[in-house]
């Protein structure tokens, strides 16, 4: 069981997806890209992957190069800002990394983000690999280049797009991932189902005992599908001039309850109650039926992901949904469905119609 996928930046390929069940493969592709053992290796990783996983990381490293450091940081969203990335940036150079070493973005998409962000803005760049290690950074952010941080709160307000060197999944380090983490994933898979691929969506419904239960062939398969779908979407629009602001589907309203909830709801929990949202705005434009709006929802909530914000002022989400990075000329650039599995741009829905779909996860 090993699948892997180039991924091309401007028609040239630029860098390989692996997927794997161990970290046997790690240093034989990280010796294909010409990796040499006197590069110094920083390990970037969060406290939860350091009490679980870093020894072993560690110790695959330091059987190819010389100088392997690590740098952990307390996990979790609060963690995704500046103080962070300065605090990497001393322990870099406190320990002499120049423009020929690397950086490793080992955990979820946390890590991922800060790390990329970092080896971008470091000695105006240098290189950095991406070990994803929950569910929504393997499908996800670990793919794309899209780096960066929190700022006062606000998600990713400051980043750059910047390419890993090499996405190297171990997917059964997804047996460590606290259950709630593998669900909130489970949102940006969903995700891609509903922008992109009716009959993926219809899988994951048929194969959800399978997905719940972990069983490997099925993880794999679903983890591979979701890859491609970002994948193609990237390459066809690597830096969000079109087609890849319909990954985010569900973000406008997801990233403001996300700030609201003061980032007690994980990304794709708060992404799924986004895409509810957006679900029905989408039904009451007439472009899916009740039926189709009902299945949507009823899938959400069989995979364990939330579907309201009870707890949460309707004008807060729609004043917060407005400061978010995607407006265009004063309007909101929100994504909806014209049916399972295709997904476009609105840019002229009126607060009343956005209000009617904050209202549906309100009041679910
Ligand atoms: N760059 C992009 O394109 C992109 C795409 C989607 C999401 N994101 C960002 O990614 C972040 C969410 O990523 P996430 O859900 O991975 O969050 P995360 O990085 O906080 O990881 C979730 C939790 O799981 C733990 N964890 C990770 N892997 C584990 C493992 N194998 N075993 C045990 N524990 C493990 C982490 O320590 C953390 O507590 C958000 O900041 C979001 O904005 C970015
Ligand atoms: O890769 C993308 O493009 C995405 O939008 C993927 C999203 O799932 C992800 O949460 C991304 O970080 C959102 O980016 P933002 O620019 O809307 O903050
Ligand atoms: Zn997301």
């Amino acid at each position: 069981m090993s699948k892997a996928i180039t991924v091309s930046y401007e028609g040239n390929p630029c860098y390989e997806i692996v997927l794997e069940q161990n970290f046997e493969q790690l240093i034989g592709e990280i010796k294909k890209i010409g990796y040499t053992p006197d590069q110094k290796i920083c390990i970037v990783t969060d406290s939860n992957l350091g009490r679980l996983h870093l020894a072993e990381i560690e110790k695959i490293f330091k059987s190819y190069f010389h100088t392997v450091s690590s740098f952990c940081f307390p996990a979790g969203e609060q963690s995704k800002n500046l103080d962070t990335v300065q605090k990497l940036y001393q322990d870099l150079i406190i320990n002499h990394f120049d423009r020929h070493d690397i950086m490793i973005a080992f955990g979820g998409g946390v890590v991922g983000d800060l790390t990329g962000f970092t080896a971008a803005t470091y000695l105006r760049g240098i290189d950095f690999i991406q070990i994803p290690t929950s569910l929504l950074s393997q499908v996800d952010s670990s793919i794309g280049g899209k780096t960066g941080v929190d700022f006062s709160q606000y998600k990713n307000m400051v980043g750059a797009f910047y390419q890993p060197k090499l996405v190297y999944m171990n997917l059964s380090l997804l047996q460590t991932l606290p259950k709630e983490q593998f669900v909130s994933g489970m949102g940006e898979i969903l995700k891609h189902g509903l922008i992109k691929s009716a009959s993926y969506f219809s899988w994951m419904k048929e194969h959800y005992t399978a997905i719940l239960a972990l069983e490997p062939d099925v993880i794999e398969e679903m983890v591979y599908q979701s890859c491609l779908i970002k994948r193609d979407v990237v390459e066809r629009d690597p830096k969000e001039k079109g087609e890849r602001a319909l990954l985010n589907f569900g973000h406008t309203i997801g990233h403001a309850v996300e700030k609201l909830s003061d980032f007690h709801l994980y990304h794709g929990q708060c992404v799924s109650i986004g895409m509810a949202a957006a679900c029905h705005i989408s039904k009451e434009a007439g472009n899916i039926t009740d039926t189709e709006c009902e299945d949507i929802l009823n899938t959400f909530t069989q995979f364990g992901l939330p579907i309201s914000a009870e707890q949460l002022k309707a004008e807060d989400i729609l004043s917060i949904s407005k400061s978010d990075k995607k407006m265009v000329a004063g309007k909101i650039k929100f994504i909806l469905l014209r049916s399972i599995g295709d997904a476009y741009i609105e840019q002229d829905l009126t607060d009343d119609q956005i209000l009617d779909g904050i209202h549906s996860i309100i009041h679910a």
